[in-house]
């Protein structure tokens, strides 16, 4: 199989790494506007050979979209001219605006794909093989992408162990916002309320596991989430006004000393772990 990776940090590298785990004969070309990256990808055998001409990806069986979502919106159009055959699977954590801009020569070429795995690291160092084993993948309006795209798509992510999960594009902008975009809100929020503190250094050397959970994705890059939080805006909004509500709901029950209600209101989010 020959496959092309656009973008060779975390995503796309540990996809490459993965494939190559899987399947014995694949080729992989990679694409990146950090040179730094490509050098790095090359010496960490992520991608076989490295190009930076769009039109040599246009013959490959699969390319993968694995850079942040406005660049995935901005390069769709140079895949226009891709073969019949050739699959395009994107990995952004947005789907609906990209979903959108698929140019129409390419739409059945195009597979909307949202890996439900990663980490707070970025660029190819921070790859791993073993990211996508066990992991969900959302496919989104796959209706609209070709019989052998389809198939390819739903056999790699089988063969890599992940649970395929089938939604359209706007449910899964919405879920996303709860699930994956708010906490990110969250623990940037919470990053910078503690260091805007006199003395940060002096309060973060108390930190245990629980300040250490919620704060560990305020390490993820803003190049990235900014793009996210832009793509996701109005979904994003809904879900910090709801999560609002809860924080005011908690201060409340403090500042009105009624710790029974708060013991209640405590009891309701560790119900959240029985369906986790
Ligand atoms: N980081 C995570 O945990 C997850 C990320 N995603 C999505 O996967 C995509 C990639 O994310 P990561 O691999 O984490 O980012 P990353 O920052 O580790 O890697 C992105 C790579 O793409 C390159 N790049 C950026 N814009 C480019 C462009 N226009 N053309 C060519 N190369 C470009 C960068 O130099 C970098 O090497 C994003 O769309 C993100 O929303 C999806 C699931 C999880
Ligand atoms: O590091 C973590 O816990 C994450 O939540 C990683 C992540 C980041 C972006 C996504 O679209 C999906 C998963």
């Amino acid at each position: 199989m020959n496959v092309g990776i656009i973008g060779l940090g975390l995503m796309g590298g540990s996809f490459a790494l993965a494939l190559r785990d899987r399947y014995k004969e694949v080729e992989i070309l990679g694409y990146d506007h950090n040179d730094q990256h490509c050098i790095e990808a090359l010496e960490l055998h992520l991608v076989d050979r490295i190009s930076d001409e769009l039109e040599d990806f246009k013959n490959l069986d699969l390319i993968v979209l694995a850079i942040p979502v406005n660049g995935i919106i901005a390069t769709l159009p140079e895949l226009v001219g891709v073969d019949e055959k050739t699959t395009i699977i994107d990995f952004g954590s947005t789907k609906k605006q990209i979903v959108e801009c698929v140019p129409d020569e390419i739409r059945r070429n195009f597979v909307a794909a949202h890996p439900m795995t990663g980490t707070e690291k970025s660029g190819p160092v921070a790859a791993k093989a073993d990211l996508y084993r066990g992991k969900v993948v959302v496919l989104c309006d796959i209706e609209e992408s070709g019989e052998i795209q389809r198939r390819l798509a739903k056999k790699i992510f089988t063969d890599l162990g992940m649970k395929i999960f089938y939604m359209d594009a706007e449910e899964h902008d919405r879920h996303a916002a709860f699930i994956s975009h708010m906490p990110h809100a969250l623990s940037y929020a919470l990053a910078n309320a503690v260091m805007k503190q006199e003395n940060p250094r002096a309060i973060i050397a108390l930190a245990g596991g629980g300040f250490k959970d919620m704060s560990r994705i305020a390490k993820s890059s803003p190049n990235m989430w900014t793009d996210i939080f832009r793509q996701n805006q109005v979904n994003l909004l809904q879900a910090i006004e709801c999560f609002k509500g809860e924080l005011e709901r908690c201060e409340n029950l403090v500042k009105e000393e009624k710790w029974e209600e708060l013991h209640h209101w405590m009891e309701r989010a560790n119900d959240l772990h029985k369906i986790l």
